[in-house]
C-alpha cells in the first residue's frame, strides 16, 4: 500500500486528502453480535449508512438498541462482525492498527456525554492538546484553540480549568476540542445528555453552526427526539436494523 513518498493511502487520507466528493464515512451491511454464556446477542444487522460532508445525522433508538455499538464501529474503535466500514472510500477492514489509529487521530472527532476534559489543564490547553499531539506548533495550536473557544462564546473562560466552568461550558470546550484537528467526521454519543434542556438546546445550536461552517459529517446519538428532529436527517435503530425516519 505504500507509494514512493513512503506514505500509505490511508495515511494520505488521514492527512486530509479526499478520495472523491462522496460519503466521508460509509457503513455497508454492517452486523455486530456478542457471544456470551447465554448464546449470541445480535445487536446490529444489515446496517447501511452514509455520512455526507456538512450533514448532521441524528441517531435515535431505545436504550440498548445499539447506538453506542454503532458509533464505536463507525469510529473504528471496534470491528464489525460482518460488513464493511469505509473512510473516504477506503475499506478500513484492510487497515493495520496503526492506520486505524491515524484515521481516528486525524479524521474522526469524538464527543461523549461526559466531557473527559483534563482537569489539571485550562480550557485553552484542553483544546490545544489534540493539535499538539497531531504535531502543530504551540503557537499555531494556541491560535486555533483561541478561535474555536471564541466561536462558542468562551473567550473569557480560556484560563479556567474544567471545575471552574458550568456543565454547558465544559461540554462546549469538549466539542471544540473534538474538532480542533478539523476531522472529516464527528461522532457524538449523547453529547448533551447531562445538560438541562435549555443548555442542551444552546450547545446543539452551536454544534450545528460549527458543523455546517466546517463541512464536517456528523452522527449524533441522542434520546432527545425534539433535538433530533431539528437535524438534517434522522435514522432510528430498531431490532438491530436502521430505518431512515427523516
Ligand atoms: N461488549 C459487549 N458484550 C456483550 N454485550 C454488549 C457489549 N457491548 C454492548 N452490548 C450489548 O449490546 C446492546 C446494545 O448496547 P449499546 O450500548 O450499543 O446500546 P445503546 O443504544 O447505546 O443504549 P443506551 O441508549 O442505553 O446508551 C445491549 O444489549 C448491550 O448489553
Amino acid at each position: 500500500m505504500s507509494d514512493v513518498s513512503g506514505m500509505t493511502e490511508i495515511e494520505r487520507i488521514a492527512a486530509g486528502e479526499t478520495a472523491d466528493g462522496g460519503a466521508v464515512l460509509e457503513l455497508r451491511n454492517v452486523s455486530r453480535s456478542f457471544e456470551d454464556a447465554g448464546g449470541t446477542l445480535t445487536v446490529l444487522q444489515g446496517v447501511n449508512l452514509s455520512l455526507m460532508p456538512g450533514q448532521v445525522t441524528a441517531l435515535v433508538g431505545p436504550s440498548g438498541a445499539g447506538k453506542s455499538t454503532l458509533l464505536h464501529i463507525a469510529g473504528l474503535l471496534e470491528a464489525p462482525t460482518g460488513g464493511e466500514v469505509l473512510f473516504q472510500g477506503q475499506d478500513c477492514g484492510d487497515a493495520s492498527d496503526w492506520e486505524r489509529t491515524l484515521i481516528r487521530r486525524d479524521g474522526i472527532g469524538f464527543v461523549y456525554q461526559f466531557h473527559h476534559l483534563l482537569p489539571e489543564f485550562s480550557a485553552l490547553e484542553n483544546v490545544m492538546m489534540p493539535q499538539l499531539i497531531a504535531g502543530l506548533s504551540r503557537r499555531e495550536a494556541k491560535e486555533r484553540a483561541r478561535q474555536l473557544l471564541n466561536l462558542v462564546g468562551l473567550e473569557e473562560r480560556e484560563t479556567h480549568r474544567p471545575a471552574k466552568l458550568s456543565g454547558g461550558e465544559q461540554q462546549r470546550v469538549a466539542i471544540v476540542r473534538s474538532i480542533a484537528n478539523v476531522p472529516a467526521v464527528l461522532l457524538a454519543d449523547e453529547p448533551t445528555g447531562n445538560l438541562d434542556p435549555h443548555t442542551a438546546e444552546e450547545v446543539f445550536r452551536q454544534l450545528r453552526r460549527i458543523i455546517s461552517a466546517t463541512r464536517i459529517a456528523a452522527l449524533i446519538a441522542t434520546h432527545n427526539h425534539e433535538l433530533a428532529r431539528a437535524m438534517d436527517r434522522v435514522v432510528e435503530l430498531r431490532d438491530g436494523t436502521l430505518h431512515e425516519i427523516k
